[in-house]
C-alpha cells in the first residue's frame, strides 16, 4: 500500500511527518503493531500477563513475578519474555519491596528481547528513534535510579552481559521514555507501548491526528481528526490537551526534553480558550495572564490593575488545586463525587477564569455523572439538572472545538451526552407546554444533528470498543429520531386539517 505520509528531518525536531496526499477528516493513515508493550515508569503493581492492576501479589509458578493466575502466567507476552529470563537465573520479585521500582525493567527487557527476534525492525525503525541520552544523564536523580533498577539489574543480576551492551540497555531506557505512548488496556490499566511509526510525528498542543488501540491486539490505528492538505505536517499530542499551558510545558520538558513553542503555548489566552487564565482577586473584571507563556518563570499580570503574581506563586496555587482534583478522583463514581465536584467548582469561582482547565476537568466529570450516578439516573434528573448537563456539554464543546477539533473521541462523547440531555429536556418542556409543537420539532432536529455528528465520530473508533458501540447505536437512532420528528409533523398537520 502506498504510504500516506513522508518522513522528513530538520534541526529543530529531528524527524517528523508530512501528509503525502490530501487526507480527509477521520481518514485512517496507518495501523501499526507495537514493537513492545509493558508497564510504564512508576507503574503500580500489575499482572505481567494481562496488565490488570493487582490489589495483592499473586506470583507466576515458574518465575515468581506478579500475575493474576496460571492463565496469565502462560500469556506469551510474559512467558517468552521476562519469565524465561527470570526463571533461568532465579531472580524473584521481592514481595516486600517497591513494586514500581522492580517493574521498571520489564518493558526495557521486552524491547531488548524483541530486538533479537526482529533485528530488521529494530535496526530500521527503533534504533533510529530519539533517546536524549545526554539530557537524561544531566538529571542524576533519575539517571542513577535507572542505572540501579534497570541497567545493573538486567546486566548483572539477570546475567545478560553476553547478550546486550550496557549502552544498549541505557539507549532502550531513553527510547522508551521519549517515544512511548500510553495504552489503555481492555482491563482499563494504563501501560506504555512503543509504536515506532507513530513516534515519528512531532508534538503539537493542537494535534491533527489521533490514535486508538485495536481491541485485544497490540495494534494502534492512527487517523486524522481534521482535513490535512498534501505537504502539511502531521502532529500527535504527547500530553493531555485539556491541561493548561503551564502544566503541559512542564510535562513536555520533564518527559520529552523539549520546550514546546506551538501557537497554543505562545498565546497567553491559549487561542482564546482561557484554559490558563486566572481571575484577578484585587479588581472587579481583571484577568491574570503570564507575561510570557514560553517562559515558565515569567510573572503573571492583571490586564486591568497593577496586581501581579510570581510564576512560583501560580505554580503553588496549581499544585493545591491539582492535589484537590486528585483527591476527588479517588472518590468512587456516585452521588458523593457529584457533591464534591460541585463544591470544588464553587470554590474555584473566585480565582479561576470561568473556562479554566481545572474547571473543564470538573465539568467533564460531572457531564458523565449526571445521568449515571446513583440517585441521578436520567429518568430521575429534574429539568434544572438536564439543563445544567447540557450547559456543561456546550461549554466543554466550545473549548474542545479549539483544542481537540474535528473527529476526536472527546468531542464525540461530549456531543453524545449533549444530545441525551437536550432530548429529555426538550421532551419535558414540550410535555409541560413550555414549548410549542413547532419549537419542539425545531429543537429535536438540532438534537438529531448533534446525535448524527457524535455517531459519525465515535463509529470511527475500533470495532468492539465502547465508543464504537455508542457510535453505531447513535447512527441507528438518528433515523428513528428524525422519523419520529416527521411523524410529529404529520400529527400536527392532521390536527390543523381537523
Ligand atoms: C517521539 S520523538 C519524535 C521523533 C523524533 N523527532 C525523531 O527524530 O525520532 C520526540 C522528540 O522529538 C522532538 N520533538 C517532537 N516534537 C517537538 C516539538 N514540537 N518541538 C521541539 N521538539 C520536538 C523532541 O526532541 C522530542 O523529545
Amino acid at each position: 500500500m502506498v504510504s500516506k505520509f513522508f518522513v522528513k528531518k530538520n534541526n529543530k525536531v529531528g524527524r517528523y511527518c508530512t501528509a503525502a496526499c490530501h487526507l480527509s477528516a477521520g481518514e485512517a493513515i496507518f495501523c501499526e503493531e507495537a514493537f513492545s508493550v509493558g508497564p510504564k515508569s512508576g507503574s503500580p503493581l500489575l499482572c505481567l500477563g494481562c496488565h490488570k492492576a493487582l490489589d495483592e501479589v499473586k506470583t507466576c509458578n515458574k518465575c515468581r513475578w506478579p500475575v493474576c493466575n496460571e492463565e496469565c502466567s502462560k500469556q506469551e507476552i510474559h512467558s517468552k519474555n521476562e519469565c524465561a529470563i527470570f526463571s533461568s537465573v532465579g531472580v524473584k520479585f521481592n514481595l516486600d519491596g517497591d513494586a514500581s521500582a522492580q517493574l521498571e525493567c520489564i518493558t526495557v527487557l521486552r524491547t531488548l528481547l524483541e530486538s533479537e527476534r526482529d533485528a530488521t525492525r529494530w535496526n530500521d525503525e527503533v534504533v533510529v528513534l530519539e533517546d536524549h541520552t545526554n539530557d537524561r544523564k544531566a538529571r542524576p536523580e533519575f539517571w542513577s535510579a535507572e542505572q540501579i533498577n534497570v541497567v545493573d539489574f538486567l546486566y548483572e543480576k539477570c546475567k545478560l552481559r553476553s547478550r546486550f551492551k550496557k549502552d544498549t540497555i541505557q539507549k532502550v531506557c531513553g527510547i522508551l521514555e521519549v517515544n512511548c505512548f500510553e495504552v489503555i488496556t481492555e482491563e482499563y490499566s494504563s501501560i506504555r507501548g512503543l509504536y515506532p511509526k507513530l513516534a515519528i510525528m512531532s508534538h503539537n498542543c493542537v494535534a491533527n491526528t489521533t490514535h486508538s488501540k485495536i481491541l485485544n491486539e497490540h495494534k494502534m490505528i492512527v487517523r486524522t481528526t481534521v482535513a490535512v492538505k498534501e505537504g502539511d505536517e502531521l502532529y500527535s499530542s504527547y500530553t493531555r490537551s485539556t491541561e493548561s499551558t503551564l502544566l503541559r510545558r512542564v510535562k513536555l520538558w520533564d518527559s520529552k526534553f523539549f520546550h514546546c513553542q506551538c501557537q497554543r503555548c505562545s498565546d497567553p489566552t491559549e487561542l482564546g480558550t482561557h484554559l490558563n487564565t486566572l481571575k484577578c482577586t484585587k479588581c472587579d473584571n481583571g484577568l491574570i495572564f503570564s507575561a510570557d507563556p514560553l517562559d515558565n518563570d515569567a510573572p503573571w499580570n492583571c490586564n486591568l490593575c497593577d496586581n501581579a503574581i510570581t510564576a512560583a506563586g501560580v505554580q503553588k496555587v496549581y499544585k493545591v488545586v491539582q492535589d484537590e482534583l486528585e483527591e476527588l478522583e479517588q472518590i468512587p463514581f456516585g452521588p458523593e463525587k457529584i457533591e464534591a465536584a460541585e463544591k470544588r467548582l464553587k470554590q474555584y469561582k473566585s480565582f479561576l477564569h470561568p473556562r479554566h482547565a481545572f474547571k473543564l476537568a470538573l465539568w467533564h466529570e460531572l457531564m458523565l455523572l449526571y445521568g449515571r450516578a446513583e440517585g441521578y439516573s436520567l429518568d430521575m434528573l429534574p429539568d434544572i439538572l438536564l439543563e445544567r448537563k447540557a450547559e456543561m456539554c456546550r461549554n466543554l464543546l466550545q473549548t474542545y472545538d479549539v483544542i481537540e477539533p474535528g473527529y476526536t473521541r472527546v468531542r464525540g462523547v461530549t456531543l453524545y451526552e449533549l444530545h441525551v440531555a437536550l432530548l429529555l429536556y426538550n421532551r419535558s418542556q414540550y410535555e409541560y407546554r413550555v414549548l410549542t409543537l413547532d419549537k419542539f420539532k425545531a429543537e429535536m432536529k438540532k438534537v438529531a444533528d448533534i446525535l448524527e455528528e457524535s455517531g459519525k465520530i465515535l463509529s470511527l473508533e475500533p470495532e468492539g470498543s465502547q465508543e464504537f458501540t455508542i457510535g453505531l447505536s447513535a447512527l441507528n437512532s438518528v433515523a428513528q429520531l428524525r422519523e419520529s420528528v416527521e411523524k410529529l409533523k404529520e400529527e400536527s398537520e392532521n390536527k390543523i386539517d381537523e
